[in-house]
């Protein structure tokens, strides 16, 4: 099994998630707040995305990374791969996408003297704190939501990805960095598009129960988001995960090729 991938992944996604954390931030309070925890858990899930979408296609095409550049998967395969990455990758994220959530959603100062104590004080604690409240399956919550939000998603990704390199790069060579910095970047606000409406319903998923449950399932927090807000309640954060997105994903495609050619 080709373990370039996983670690050109992990890299990749290491490199972009820097660039993009003030913006999944800047949505609530506290600039940098929890940024050396999602460096430590990107080197798990961008990696499995990656690892896992390039050996499926591996699978199902029989090439690798190199000989796909010459001979262009159908985008029926690109898309099934895609999908697959992204529904593991979903379970890897998802307790470190829900510690994440818990976390920036908590809007007390840090411990200071005096002031009341926040209910999580870290990562280590806030998923310690999960484990012990609501139990192992609790680190968990979210999670099928997730799944949802990303194995379409996902494919959908590297469809974009994969079909703007083929448009913009002559037959059988590798694609420029400037069509690399592009294919990315859209590859990543499409897929932020997509994957809005569902963001938002896992992040309420993610949320619930800490006080009182309010939700019976994803369906029960979709019909009441939408009879509370509207329909637009699906578009929360459209803007700034598109703003996100095209950068981020834009360098991790970057880094990811030049670290796959490199070693290749
Ligand atoms: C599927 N979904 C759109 C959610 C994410 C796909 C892109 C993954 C990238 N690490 C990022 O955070 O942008």
């Amino acid at each position: 099994m080709p373990v370039e991938e996983f670690v050109a992944g992990w890299i990749s996604g290491a490199v972009g998630l820097v660039l993009g954390h003030p913006f999944d931030t800047v949505k609530l309070l506290g600039f940098f707040k929890g940024m050396s925890f999602p460096i430590a858990s990107i080197a798990v899930v961008n990696s499995v995305l990656f690892g896992v979408y390039s050996n499926t296609l591996l699978l199902l095409t029989a090439t690798s990374h190199q000989e796909r550049r010459l001979q262009t998967p159908s985008y029926m395969h690109i898309f099934l791969a895609g999908c697959t990455g992204g529904f593991l990758q979903a379970y890897c994220l998802a307790p470190f996408d829900l510690i994440k959530v818990r976390l920036q959603n908590q809007t007390e100062p840090r411990a200071q003297l005096g002031s009341p104590r926040p209910r999580y004080l870290g990562p280590m604690h806030c998923a310690a704190s999960i484990f012990r409240e609501e139990g192992p399956r609790g680190l968990f919550r979210g999670a099928w939501t997730l799944t949802l939000r990303d194995t379409p998603t996902v494919g959908i990704y590297f469809i974009t990805y994969e079909g703007l390199c083929h448009q913009y790069t002559p037959e059988g060579q590798n694609p420029s960095s400037a069509t690399v910095l592009v294919a990315g970047g859209f590859a990543g606000i499409a897929s932020w598009v997509a994957a809005t409406p569902l963001d938002v319903i896992k992040s309420r998923m993610q949320m619930d129960g800490l006080r009182r449950k309010v939700y019976r399932g994803v369906l029960d927090c979709m019909v009441s988001s939408v009879r509370q807000e509207g329909l637009g309640v699906f578009f929360r954060g459209l803007t700034i995960n598109s703003a996100r997105a095209f950068p981020v994903n834009a360098v991790t495609f970057l880094s990811y090729e030049y670290l796959l050619r490199w070693w290749g």
